[in-house]
């Protein structure tokens, strides 16, 4: 009942949960799901202390409400700081934490209770055979918990407050006219948008091409030239220093597009194109946040798959773990100690595989093939418990080497595959669908047993629903390999002393989600196209050699420049005189 009353709202929950958090962003959504949570722990402890059994219901329901959705604002932020980056590695960290805490759990209450009546404790909270002691240690833990979301907060405001103050230094730095050409970072990446499969826009793949001879026209004209045509004809996004601001300074119309870009990152960006940076950062986005159908016909067919995966493979582990313990002294008449340490097992190699798997994820992709190898792994397990008597330590070590490699692969996988806009809606959304899993199946696996009196049907039940999730594993490689193959590519590689960007064959990610249609790396500020050209700026200012490419200016650097040129041709002139 105490579980039942935690999982039940859980079934809707994320999902509303999920779109709460697109709308209002990650900071507010994390402080009030959390709060939840403290003050559900605290109504359960107290429920159990005063003996009132409804007060620690209403606890857990509590308690449930904030549980699963803090889960979800959560990997949110690690998908929007993380995304091009070390997101496996970050969600694997998680995992290690999570599932430690699992373990402490597991471990730590059993002691708290046994020593509840210790003479050491003092004298108003000691009181022997008594839970209370363990739950109220369990708030305390909530407690300090709650503080790091308060903690987050306060980082997500100094960083904004940090890249305004950047982008705000970068005004009034001098003239130059050979920035471009000392810069190791390539023009043609100073985009945000319009990125085709290939990792080129229309815009962009021209400008490749056009790279080495608009070099030479740089070195002779200065920078803005190249980006004043670039933002004139190019449409989407393409900064590089004045852009479409510069043609519009100089009364040329920019031919379609969007192409607010300016300086991208740089001091151009500032105005509208800053605020929704900031805003994604934030986790905020008004115009997604609101239900629709549209919207989840949007999330593709690639998400569609992982939800499905999610919920058929969850279902063959979580619930696995509760009937485990019986199992396991039923057939191997194990102790209760011994039983004990082997259903920790699966959790422990968790604990210590999912880092090291996220910076394999992270460094070689295959993210969709490991979800093969997983459902492969628990399929193999779940029949070797039903159908053969080898060491239980063994299928509980392949159980939790396919619960660690899976978990790794395909938190991550979701944010690949969703527009950045979107990221509350489906981690909601998969959250709830495996919520249903976790509660209806638990309900079918006592049905079984109640109706065969044995583990074996409850086992070839688990390992159906793995070779399910092997069925949609393989359909999703196929699906994702027709549309890009995103799932399976490594993350964006770092390559520069400054900042991560991204490499050619990275920087066009594409999917089947209309949403990421043409979109690069989302994360708001770093592995992004704005991001190669805040690094050139920082490149730049480092050097020197950067120019002065406000929206409001650049033809007054123009003729600055040109004066300064003519200046030093006089002086050389008067010099060979
Ligand atoms: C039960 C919970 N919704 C869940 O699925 N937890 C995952 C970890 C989710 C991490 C997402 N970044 C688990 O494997 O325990």
């Amino acid at each position: 009942m105490l579980y039942t009353v935690y999982s039940i709202p859980n079934l809707l929950l994320p999902l509303c949960g999920g779109l709460l958090i697109d709308r209002i962003g990650n900071s507010w959504s994390n402080i009030g799901f959390n709060l939840f949570v403290v003050v559900g722990q605290g109504l359960f402890a107290g429920g159990v202390t005063w003996g009132a059994y409804p007060i620690s219901l209403i606890g857990r329901a509590v308690f449930g409400i904030g549980g699963e959705s803090a889960c979800v604002v959560q990997s949110k932020i690690l998908a929007i700081w993380f995304q091009g980056k070390e997101m496996a590695f970050a969600m694997g960290l998680g995992m290690t934490v999570s599932r430690f805490g699992s373990v402490v759990n597991d471990w730590l209450c059993p002691y708290i209770y046994k020593h509840s009546g210790a003479r050491v404790l003092p004298s108003f909270i000691r009181s022997a055979n008594n839970p209370s002691l363990a739950i109220w240690v369990g708030f305390i833990l909530m407690v300090l918990s709650f503080a790091t979301t308060i903690a987050y907060a306060l980082l997500e405001r100094s960083t904004e407050a940090y890249f305004d103050a950047k982008k705000k230094n970068c005004r009034g730095l001098t003239s130059s006219s050979s920035s471009a050409s000392s810069s190791p970072f390539p023009r043609p990446f100073v985009s945000r948008k319009g990125t085709g499969a290939s990792g080129l826009s229309s815009l962009q793949a021209p400008l490749l091409s056009q790279a080495s001879s608009s070099e030479e026209e740089e070195k002779e004209n200065g920078p803005s030239r190249r980006s004043q045509r670039a933002g004139a004809t190019g449409g989407e996004g393409t900064g590089g220093g004045g852009g479409v601001a510069a043609a519009a300074a100089a009364g040329e119309r920019p031919e379609g597009g969007e192409g607010t870009g300016g300086a991208g990152g740089g001091p151009g960006g500032v105005g509208r194109e800053g605020e929704k940076q900031k805003r994604q950062l934030r986790g905020e986005d008004l115009e997604v946040a609101t239900i629709s159908l549209e919207q989840f016909r949007l999330l593709g067919g690639c998400y569609w798959l992982l939800t499905i995966s999610c919920v058929v493979l969850y279902s063959a582990v979580l619930p696995f773990n509760n009937i485990a313990g019986e199992l396991l002294m039923t057939k191997w008449g194990l102790t209760l100690d011994k039983t004990g340490f082997l259903i920790s097992i699966p959790y422990l190699i968790a604990v210590l595989a999912s880092p090291f798997l996220g910076i394999a994820i992270d460094l070689f992709g295959c993210r969709a093939a490991l979800l093969v190898l997983a459902s492969l792994a628990l399929l193999f397990t779940h029949l070797s418990i039903a159908f053969t008597y080898i060491n239980p330590a063994i299928s509980l070590t392949t159980m939790g080497f396919a619960y660690s490699v899976y978990a790794s692969a395909i938190w991550p996988s979701v944010a690949l595959v969703v527009d950045s806009s979107a990221l509350g809606l489906a981690y909601g959304l998969i959250t709830a669908s495996q919520n249903g899993g976790l509660g209806v199946v638990p309900i079918i696996v006592g049905a079984i047993r109640d109706a065969t009196g044995s583990y074996i049907a409850v086992e070839v039940f688990f390992a159906s629903l793995a070779l399910v999730g092997l069925v949609i594993a393989i359909i999703l490689n196929v699906v994702d390999a027709r549309s890009g193959g995103v799932l399976n590519k490594k993350s964006c590689s770092s390559s520069s002393p400054l900042l991560h960007l991204p490499d050619v064959e990275d920087a066009g990610r594409s999917c089947a989600s209309p949403y990421l249609q043409g979109r690069s790396c989302a994360s708001p500020y770093l592995p992004t196209f704005d991001d190669v050209d805040e690094a050139q700026v920082v490149w730049e200012i480092k050097e020197g050699t950067r120019g002065l490419w406000s929206e409001e200016e650049p033809l007054l650097q123009q003729q600055q420049q040109q004066q300064q040129e003519q200046q030093i041709m006089r002086q050389q002139r008067h010099g060979q005189q």
